[in-house]
């Protein structure tokens, strides 16, 4: 059965980009369910309000739960994962990616910054399964382009997306170090060489050169994979 994946935003326009490339040809394929909802479709007021003042006085607006609440009991099915984008959750890496790829029901609940009223997480961690999720720690001005990130990270992990499944395996993150350099034609460019030992036709030394070029640059770039 296909994969659904389901996000609520005040900005569904946000996510027609969704209809093109790979993601694009999944849904065609039928191997993707991926529907936007609109969050004030769940509202009944002439303003179709969503937000209001924080208790306890500060800046900004907060997420009304009434909206969300009614959308999510709608939307939510009973094994679906509720991922909430917030710069406060846990960060998002590639085996999350891995882990989420694996879930049949996806529901993204993009937030403005400061964010949902909590007992939005609390009931529906309480009646089902929540992940709240960081890209990173910066601030955004609201989940749905952490949202996107998140889903391009996810899709293309579900059997049958890529075309090539094999372009998988050697990715960065997939072996918990960085991917080697790599070329292509012309052999030489702007007086710039290939490395001789990958025009060599020895698969053999062409692994261990590209084993030693990926521990080589994550020392270098991101000593702090190794460490792990
Ligand atoms: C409103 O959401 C954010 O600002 C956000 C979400 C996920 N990751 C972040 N680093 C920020």
């Amino acid at each position: 059965s296909a994969h659904r994946i389901d996000i609520v935003t005040i900005f569904p326009s946000f996510f027609d980009v969704l209809d093109v490339s790979l993601i694009g040809k999944a849904r065609e394929k039928g191997l993707l369910d991926l529907r936007v909802h609109d969050l004030r479709d769940w509202t009944h007021d002439r303003h179709r309000t969503v937000d209001d003042t924080p208790y306890g006085g500060g800046a900004g607006m907060v997420m009304k739960p009434e909206p969300w609440g009614a959308a999510l009991d709608e939307i939510l099915g009973d094994d679906a994962v509720l991922v909430v984008p917030t710069p406060s959750g846990e960060v998002f890496r590639q085996p999350m990616a891995r882990e989420l790829a694996q879930e049949q029901q996806l529901v993204f609940a993009c937030g403005r910054y400061e964010g949902i009223d909590q007992r939005v997480i609390d009931h529906y961690a309480a009646v089902g399964r929540v992940r709240l999720v960081s890209i990173g720690d910066y601030v955004l001005n609201g989940g749905e382009v952490a949202s996107m990130a998140m889903i391009e990270a996810v899709t293309r992990l579900i059997p049958g997306f890529m075309g090539n499944p094999e372009s998988l395996v050697e990715e960065s993150h997939e072996d918990g170090l960085l991917e080697y350099p790599i070329y292509t034609k012309p052999a030489v460019w702007r007086g710039l060489e290939v490395p001789p030992v990958l025009l060599s036709g020895n698969h053999g030394a062409v692994a261990a050169w590209r084993r030693e070029q990926s521990i080589e640059r994550t020392r270098e770039r991101r000593p702090d994979l190794l460490s792990d």
